[in-house]
């Protein structure tokens, strides 16, 4: 995993890199300031069915420590998802939060999980197999395939899903006026978020 203050909105292009000049790095601590959790789990040591693999053992003990009941696999490429796939690609590109954590497990390919940072800059989160990342309730966000264009990953969800996008609108959009949303920006206030990669 790597991270790094975008140079732009990357609208153009969204699945190239879009480092500034120089590069700005976030470090993991900047990440974890926005709310962002992340652990690596070595993927050869996974495997999605036997529960004594290392790193399936260690997803386990995260799964329960954070009630992750669901589970199940996402393929976005155009071998995985055929004609669907441009359409897929440009909703998950669209800026938008949830009203529950989006949690990923990359198990092959790679791809860029961008988020706000408080001075509502773009940090943009590159993801590799290994990779479990966390985005928090109520972060505007957004994922785009890198140049590779495929990724597959594992979506952990507590309880039961719902994948749910809420668009930021223009001003006092539907997501700003979330209860989801005030309790991430009260977050961000009563840490040191607001001043992190800003
Ligand atoms: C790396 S997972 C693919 C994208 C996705 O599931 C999402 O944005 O919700
Ligand atoms: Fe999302």
């Amino acid at each position: 995993m790597k991270a790094w203050l975008m140079d732009g909105d990357g609208a153009e292009s969204p699945r190239a890199p879009h480092h500034r000049t120089p590069d700005t790095p976030v470090s993991l601590e900047e990440l974890k300031h926005l709310g962002v959790l992340y652990w690596y789990l070595d993927p050869k040591e996974y495997s999605a069915d036997d529960t004594d693999a290392p790193a399936k053992k260690q997803m386990q003990a995260i799964r329960a420590e954070r009630r992750y009941a669901h589970a199940d696999e996402v393929v976005c490429s155009a071998a995985g998802m055929g004609d669907a796939f441009p359409a897929k690609c440009a909703s998950f590109f669209e800026e938008h939060l949830h009203e529950d954590e989006e949690i990923r497990y990359i198990l092959d390919g790679s791809g860029y999980f961008d988020i706000r940072s408080p001075t509502d800059a773009w940090v943009r989160i590159a993801v590799t197999p290994g990779d479990m990342i966390v985005l928090p309730a109520g972060a505007y966000h957004r994922f785009t395939v890198d140049e590779a264009a495929s990724v597959r990953a594992v979506r952990l969800f507590r309880d039961a899903p719902a994948w749910t996008p809420i668009a930021r609108g223009a001003g006092l959009g539907e997501g700003d006026d979330l209860s989801c949303r005030k309790s991430y920006l009260a977050s961000l206030a009563g840490g040191e978020g607001a001043t992190a990669a800003s």
